[in-house]
């Protein structure tokens, strides 16, 4: 990679100092002349000193001509008056960029630039407005849906006061349907929305309002080419549109866990800069029926109790889950039942690994090329498909699938800290029959930093498939063959003679109750696709940020087999690679090359 010839390179004004301002076809980058002197810093990466400013183009946002100001003669207040060529604040221009903030939070900052002469501002409008329409990855056309009841009932104050106006300014035209009954963003993605018009679809609500979009997107994607999604075995055909989140929900585990916040302005800029995000989805499937998708948990036990204990309590808001939960914990019910699963095969990592699922992550990546090699295998059933079923049986306080980490504020490493956004697997975690006391100190690992699967009653596998029976189905059964009647009769297992004792929860589906007990489940490997890049790696990037990209070249190279993701040299080096691929889609098959400059 040769260094970066400059686009444009001007000396302009950023109120009162003087700045050498440079564009390129990947960044803008303005230095204060007096300050400015490269060194570089105790990790060896180019840094530059305070009083520079580096955006990579993929993060501007807008370029617009500065409005004039000016305060009116008549009322002495502040108001836009027309321009003339004359007129000195005509010579400048605006650039609203991305800025970080803290816990991955980004904001919309903006920087004024004045020119000396009409025509050199002209030409740095001209040429940034070039750079960006280059972009193609940006939504141009968005379909919203706004929730109204979500969370604490302010989606629409949300979307109207910090999202709508970011958009706007990005030049992004919106279709905005507020949804008037819950399923009603699923049914008209399902079969009205004209899909074509669009780049996108937004939802601004929680988990539930997401799982609705997702729900919608993905029947309707199946329907256009016949895929029958009661099949349990059947390909599903991936979406084409992009899913945003707005979080305006209780809980945004979706959200949180793949932008790092539920933030609404982080997640607008995420939109509008057009990142991507593979995501995978499970099926779940009850006597060869289809009943839901999930991205985030399907918990059977504890979350299955939670939920259905907190439906009632709706109108508490976010605050139903505490007491809920609490409630639950008390009430300490196990079930009983039987666990099959199909482990994950290959070079897909364990959940009680230490490295985790982050932006540009090579776990991910990796699944996506064996997915296209092995494209054969989905159509293949269980019976002929390589790997074994493992069953296990048992009593459970709780049995949980974390197809995603599912962080959120209330656990922010969530309950599968190294589960994988896009791996085409999820993370089975089975909690045993124990003391109270004891699974206090489980549930509590969820809140803090500790290992949540370091206690002899929690068991825990990555796998891509896994069915669950229930005991009392199990009874039924049994008692049916024993008596061979099959009469469609549910009795409940207390009153059978079997004398089992075995109790029924109910699945917890992404924030939905499921109305079965034994169910299969299937995870189809980066099935949707999010507006969203993945956790950024925080330390490195605030480490990085104000290196040089012009002056240079910096070379990295590591061969892709050898490197260790926990390593902090090869986590700048992850980190680099994915905003390095962001913009050129470069890698070797066996090394890694970066060169800055
Ligand atoms: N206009 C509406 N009236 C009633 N319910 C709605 C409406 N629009 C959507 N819903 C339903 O409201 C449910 C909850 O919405 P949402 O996910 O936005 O908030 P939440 O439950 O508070 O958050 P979370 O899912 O993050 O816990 C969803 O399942 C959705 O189907
Ligand atoms: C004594 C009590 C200790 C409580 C310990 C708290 C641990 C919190 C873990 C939170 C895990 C959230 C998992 C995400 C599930 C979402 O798909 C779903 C939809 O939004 N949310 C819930 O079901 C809401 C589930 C909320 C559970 C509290
Ligand atoms: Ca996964």
């Amino acid at each position: 990679m040769e260094k970066q010839a400059p686009l444009l390179c001007s000396e302009l004004r950023v109120d009162r100092r003087l700045y050498e301002v440079t564009l390129n076809s990947m960044v803008l980058v303005w230095k204060d002349t007096q300050t400015n002197k490269k060194h570089i810093g105790r990790s060896g990466y180019a840094a530059v000193k305070a009083g520079s400013h580096c955006v990579p183009v993929c993060e501007i946002i807008a370029v617009q001509e500065k409005e004039d100001e000016s305060p009116s003669k008549d009322n002495g207040k502040w108001q836009k008056v027309p321009q003339s060529p004359a007129d000195s604040s005509q010579l400048a221009f605006t650039v609203f960029y991305v800025k970080r903030t803290r816990q991955h939070c980004w904001q919309c900052s903006e920087v004024t630039f004045h020119c000396s002469e009409h025509s050199i501002c002209l030409l740095w409008l001209q040429s940034i407005r070039e750079q960006l329409g280059l972009l193609t990855n940006r939504p141009k056309s968005l379909l919203v849906y706004i929730n109204p009841y979500g969370g604490k009932q302010r989606g629409k104050q949300i979307y109207d006061h910090k999202v709508a106006p970011i958009f706007s300014r990005a030049s992004i035209s919106t279709d905005v349907i507020v949804t008037e009954h819950a399923n009603h963003a699923r049914d008209h993605l399902k079969t009205e929305a004209d899909l074509k018009k669009y780049d996108g679809v937004v939802c601004v609500g929680g988990d539930g309002m997401f799982s609705e979009i997702m729900h919608g997107l993905v029947s309707r994607s199946q329907q256009d080419v016949g895929a029958d999604e009661n099949l349990t075995e059947e390909p599903l055909v991936p979406c084409k549109l992009r899913i945003g989140i707005i979080p305006a929900g209780s809980t945004d585990c979706i959200c949180y866990a793949t932008v790092g916040s539920n933030d609404p302005v982080t997640s607008a800029l995420h939109i509008i800069v057009g990142d991507s995000q593979p995501m995978d989805v499970c099926s779940v499937h009850s006597e060869d029926r289809f009943l839901r998708y999930s991205v985030s948990l399907l918990g059977y036990g504890f979350y299955g109790d939670v939920l259905t204990d907190s439906e009632r309590k709706r109108w508490m808001g976010p605050a139903r889950y505490d007491i809920s939960g609490v409630k639950t914990f008390l009430s300490h019910r196990y079930y009983e039942g039987t666990v099959s699963f199909l482990p994950a095969e290959g070079n897909l990592g364990t959940p009680r690994d230490k490295a985790q699922c982050r932006s540009g992550c090579n776990i991910c990546r990796h699944s996506v090329s064996d997915k296209l090699l092995n494209k054969d295998e989905e159509s293949v059933s269980d019976a002929e498909r390589p790997g074994t079923w493992t069953v296990i049986r048992g009593k459970f306080l709780a049995i949980n699938a974390a197809s995603m980490s599912c962080a959120c504020p209330r656990s922010p490493k969530g309950l599968s800290p190294s589960a994988h956004l896009a791996d085409g697997t999820t993370d089975l975690i089975l909690v045993r029959k124990c003391s109270r006391i004891d699974f206090l100190r489980h549930l509590l690992r969820h809140t803090n930093k500790s290992d949540q699967f370091d206690h002899s009653f929690v068991e825990v596998y990555r796998v891509k498939q896994f069915r669950f029976s229930p005991r009392h189905l199990e009874c039924e059964s049994e008692l049916d063959l024993r008596e061979n009647r099959g009469s469609g009769k549910h009795f409940l297992c207390q009153q059978r003679a079997c004398g089992c004792m075995a109790s029924r929860s109910n699945w917890n589906c992404d924030g939905e109750i499921l109305p079965h007990t034994a169910i299969q489940v299937r995870v189809h490997c980066q099935l949707i696709t999010l507006f969203a890049r993945g956790i950024e790696e925080q330390p490195v990037f605030e480490d990085l940020y104000a290196h040089s990209w012009l002056d240079g070249p910096y070379v990295l190279s590591c061969p892709i087999k050898n490197y260790s993701p926990s390593s902090p040299a090869n986590k700048k080096l992850i980190y680099l690679t994915s905003l390095w691929m962001r913009h050129n889609q470069f890698l070797e098959e066996t090394n890694l090359h970066l060169v800055f400059g």
